[in-house]
């Protein structure tokens, strides 16, 4: 069990379980349009096995259970994130009913089972059809992304605890159009660099849109790594620094600072749309909290034959969670107390942390990670963050992207031939923690 207790987190504090539409949902039908993670999943080479994300763990059905599990456990809140292509299938337009339909029941059996609906209007389920106009390269999917937002406010804003307009948008940006790994599956600086303004011209384009709606409790979710030098020599270092911008600061300093990093900007520069500095108070509009994925930290060494960024991560010699990230707590705790120290004051959520383990394993590592992980929240509490609530990702084994199925960071274990859901141990230990008990119904 864990060595903590609710009560140390502070009286409010809210707990909570991850998910994401296209890594659960399956339901492709009832009116559902494509999106890029279809294409991409069945493009072979993508993802491992060419799994796909069309059954998951067919929570389209199953979502009743789903939330059974939820207040079973005694989390406080459920964050889940809406597909783009179930509500409006050509990602503008017209709206699919079924879609509606569906995110009511869901959002509603939320709150019948007092669970706070944390919802992620992106989580990187593109809708084909705006792919085909160009996709995050289109300066318009700015209005096209507001324009959902504000479908979604409408339709179910009164009933959201908080909405984040987007899940990481480094992954979004960096790792889907700089190094391909996730979709549309790009390796181009020019389209990383126009992709990693737009994502954020987006976002503050919907957070204006939703305050003239009477949006409320608005935000967005970026991740974390604390990057060290592999060695203490100034090029290791820098190369450290470098990746610092780029996954970290970008975001940070585009969001708080209105002004992107001159590091990151120097590689960037020749490829940014024109006048994108015109854009950065529109990037920098104020949000009402802030979500922080955090789950390793990255050891880095100069790499000059590596082109525009000459770096390279290296293996570390921390132990290794089953998708090969060195588990290092203290970097939840330094990247809390960062944020809350040099950028914002504003609430913060720890919207992620989880560890991947393998089949059938029920790794009992996973209630040691978690463990850390909380002992890092009441450290970066205690150095004045203010950090409101933390979301174990995730609350299904489900669709790990292009590691496909093997790679299982769920609290509750997912028999993808039978559906059966089963609480790992890392599940009664949230339990225990939060009602004290371990039971089910
Ligand atoms: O990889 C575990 C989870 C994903 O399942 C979530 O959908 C996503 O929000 C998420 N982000 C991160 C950290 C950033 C990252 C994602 C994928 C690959 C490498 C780094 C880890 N995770």
């Amino acid at each position: 069990m864990f060595s903590h207790k609710r009560a140390d987190f502070g009286e409010d504090f809210l707990f909570g379980a991850a998910t994401a539409a296209y890594q659960i949902e399956g339901g492709q039908t009832d009116g559902r349009g494509s999106s890029i993670w279809d294409t991409f999943s069945t493009t072979p080479g993508n993802v491992h096995n060419s799994e796909t994300g069309k059954f998951a763990c067919d929570h389209y059905n199953r979502w009743p259970e789903d939330l059974d599990l939820l207040a079973d456990g005694g989390f406080d809140a459920y964050r889940f994130s809406f597909a783009w292509p179930r509500l409006i299938p050509e990602g503008v337009g017209q709206v699919n009913q079924k879609g509606v339909d569906f995110y009511d029941r869901l959002i509603d059996g939320m709150l019948e089972r007092g669970l706070k609906p944390f919802a992620t209007l992106y989580h990187w389920d593109l809708p084909s059809a705006l792919q085909d106009k160009g996709g995050w390269l289109n300066r318009d999917i700015a209005d096209w992304f507001a324009d959902y937002a504000v479908m979604v406010h409408k339709n179910f804003g009164d009933r959201l605890e908080t909405t984040a307009t987007i899940n990481e948008p480094w992954c979004v940006a960096f790792l889907s159009h700089m190094l391909g790994v996730h979709a549309p599956g790009y390796r181009d600086i020019r389209a990383a660099a126009r992709a990693s303004h737009h994502v954020l011209l987006a976002h503050g384009t919907a957070i204006n849109a939703l305050r003239a709606e009477g949006g409320k409790n608005l935000g967005i979710v970026c991740n974390f790594e604390v990057a060290q030098g592999a060695t203490g020599k100034p090029e290791d270092m820098g190369a450290a620094r470098l990746w610092d911008g780029i996954f970290n600061r970008w975001y940070l300093d585009g969001l708080f600072k209105g002004k992107y990093p001159s590091d990151v900007l120097a590689h960037f520069a020749p490829h940014m749309p024109d006048d994108f500095a015109d854009d950065m108070a529109v990037v920098s509009t104020p949000i009402d909290w802030f979500g922080v994925n955090y789950y390793t930290r990255g050891l880095y060494e100069h790499a000059p034959e590596r082109g525009a960024f000459p770096l390279r991560k290296v293996d570390g010699p921390l132990e290794k969670t089953a998708i090969g990230w060195e588990i290092f707590p203290e970097g939840l705790e330094e990247i809390l107390t960062r944020i809350s120290a040099d950028y914002t004051d504003i609430p913060l959520y720890v919207t992620e942390n989880g560890m991947a383990e393998i089949e059938g394993t029920d790794d009992p590592r996973r209630i040691a990670y978690y463990n850390g992980h909380l002992g890092a929240v009441l450290a970066a509490q205690k150095r004045g963050a203010d950090v409101r609530g933390y979301f174990g990702w995730s609350l299904l084994d489900n669709y790990e992207w292009a590691e496909g199925y093997d790679k299982r960071f769920g609290l509750v274990h997912v028999d993808y031939k039978t559906q059966k859901r089963t609480p790992k141990s890392s599940y009664r230990a949230f339990q225990s923690l939060l009602t004290g008990a371990n039971r089910s119904r």
